[in-house]
């Protein structure tokens, strides 16, 4: 049985795990080029756990600019088997206000400047997304957000923009009307290529503000979202604790067969897959390579 390493991908305000048991900063090279920052390893209630910040310390890359490959890859190469990403996002529906914690079940992809693929010419593979959220990881966040009475949501469609500007009224208007819960800008292409390395992924977004869509709130402004993000900092890090609390004791697969999704992924006959690209692949696809 595989032992458990948690990881977590911090999004805007979240550059930090306070709390960690022997709390060290390791810089992880990839094939992909660099991740956003070291990760940080470290224990908590005896699980391991790794913590990445998305943006880097400081803040340093875009929605756009982030290498999510490297991000995900240095990930697998450090042993994570769960990964929780907790993002900032603004809310499109009244019932989910600022403070709100969604733990999103499905995803509208509407980025278009971004590598979203560890697999190309020469080892093409196709993963399924129908489902793209670990649901016992979603779960464990679930009762993790109950128990610290965290106002949470149980699902929800996170629509993920390009960015870096924020939604216009009339985009914010149309997400709504695809019944979207909230929009962020990070979210894609992570969970894509989480699925690719056969990482179970789940989302917890922290609601910052209503966009730009609701007539008696003000639209969305970086200050607004960094003022909830601090309100919320403390809730944050309490369903991190909490859900790690619950990780405890004996891994079980992922409901899903995340972990072996590549089984009946590759298309890419043998004798016609490319020995660069593969070597690049040790770490996300090393399993079924050996
Ligand atoms: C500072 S608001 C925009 C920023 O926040 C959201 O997500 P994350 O927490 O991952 O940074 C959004 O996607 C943007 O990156
Ligand atoms: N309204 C919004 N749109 C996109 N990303 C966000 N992150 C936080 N609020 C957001």
């Amino acid at each position: 049985m595989t032992k458990r390493v948690l990881g977590i991908i911090g999004g805007s305000g979240v550059y930090n795990i306070d709390g960690l048991e022997n709390p060290t900063w390791k810089k992880i090279e990839t094939p992909w080029g660099d991740p956003s920052d070291a990760l940080l390893f470290g224990t908590y209630a005896g699980v391991d756990m790794v913590f990445l910040p998305r943006h880097g310390r400081g803040h340093v890359q875009t929605p756009t600019t982030i290498n999510y490959r490297a991000n995900i890859d240095a990930m697998k190469r450090a042993g994570v088997t769960d990964l929780i990403s907790v993002s900032a996002c603004g809310s499109l529906k009244e019932e989910l206000p600022p403070g709100t914690f969604v733990i999103v079940d499905q995803f509208i992809d509407r980025t278009f400047a971004r590598e979203k693929s560890f697999f190309g010419p020469g080892f093409v593979a196709h993963v399924p997304m129908a489902h793209p959220v670990c649901p016992a990881l979603s779960n464990a966040l679930v009762e993790a957000a109950a128990q610290e009475n965290i106002r949470h949501a149980k699902g929800g469609t996170y629509i993920c923009m390009e960015g870096p500007q924020f939604s216009t009224l009339a985009e914010s208007h149309l997400y709504r009307s695809w019944n979207c819960a909230v929009i962020g800008m990070t979210a894609m292409p992570e969970a894509k290529l989480a699925r690719e390395a056969e990482l179970p992924y789940a989302l917890v977004g922290m609601v910052t503000d209503y966009d730009c869509w609701h007539p008696d709130h003000e639209h969305v402004t970086v200050d607004a979202v960094i003022k909830v993000i601090h309100e919320n900092a403390a809730n944050a890090r309490k369903i991190v604790c909490a859900v790690a609390e619950r990780l405890t004791g004996t891994r079980k697969p992922s409901p899903l067969g995340i972990e072996t999704v590549l089984d009946v992924a590759v298309m890419t006959a043998p004798e016609k897959r490319d020995p660069a690209l593969m070597a690049k692949l040790d770490a996300v696809a090393g399993r079924i390579l050996k």
